[in-house]
């Protein structure tokens, strides 16, 4: 069952979470964190999410799931719709300004999803706690109020830049450096730390 495990639920004192004053207007479409990510990049082969920022510390997503997106037969592949739910719950960042990854993502498969479905996501964050961020998140089948097929919870961990600076392969590093974009984002995000 999801959300039972003891590093999914939020200890007693942990806080509510806080939508930062300049985060993105509802229904404003969120940008790619990387245009290389699999995830919201624009890869032909990856997903190709696009999230829009929602009310409070919540956003929304929709992931069409193409022939390459394929598990078994005319089906989405689970691994892929983990993916989908993770960087849904990754654009939660863009709410409360913080560069934060996954530690532990928990799906649960409630249906199957054919081929050709466009799977609307909502996540929302539920609670924080120092630089734990406790979310969950679901995936309804070709409509925002459609049959759920999958939910998950999530537990992301707040980092600083220097996690990317120092794991990430210096090719890409450079890139990114170098990319104004990205390192405006860098910049916004640390400024809360
Ligand atoms: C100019 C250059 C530009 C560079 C780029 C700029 C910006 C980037 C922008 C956005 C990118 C951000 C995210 C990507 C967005 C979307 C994609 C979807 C999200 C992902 O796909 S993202 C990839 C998958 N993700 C990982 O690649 C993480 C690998 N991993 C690690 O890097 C470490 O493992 C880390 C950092 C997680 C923790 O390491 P650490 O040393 O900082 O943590 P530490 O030990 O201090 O723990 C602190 C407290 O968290 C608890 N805790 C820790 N880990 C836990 C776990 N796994 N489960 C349960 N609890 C956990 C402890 O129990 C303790 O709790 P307590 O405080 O209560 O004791």
């Amino acid at each position: 069952m999801s959300g039972t495990t003891t590093a999914l639920k939020p200890p007693e004192d942990a806080r509510a979470p806080v939508r930062h004053p300049d985060a993105p207007a509802p229904g404003e479409l969120l940008d790619a964190h990387n245009h290389q990510c699999f995830g919201c990049g624009d890869q032909e082969s990856g997903l190709l999410l696009r999230a829009r920022a929602g009310e409070g510390v919540a956003v929304t997503a929709e992931f069409e799931v193409r022939p390459v997106h394929q598990g078994a037969p005319g089906l989405a592949h689970g691994g892929l719709l983990s993916a989908a739910l993770d960087e849904t719950l990754g654009a939660l960042n863009w709410m409360q300004r913080v560069i934060a990854v996954t530690g532990r993502l928990e799906t649960d498969f409630a249906r199957p999803v054919p081929v050709g479905t466009v799977l609307h996501l909502q996540a929302r964050v539920t609670a924080v706690h120092g630089r734990k961020i406790y979310c969950t998140a679901t995936g309804r089948i070709d409509a925002h109020d459609g049959p759920v097929a999958v939910r998950a919870d999530a537990l992301f961990i707040e980092v600083r830049v220097d996690h990317f600076i120092q794991n990430g392969r210096a090719e890409e590093i450079n890139a990114a450096i170098a990319d104004p974009d990205q390192a405006k984002l860098a910049r916004v995000c640390e400024v809360n730390q």
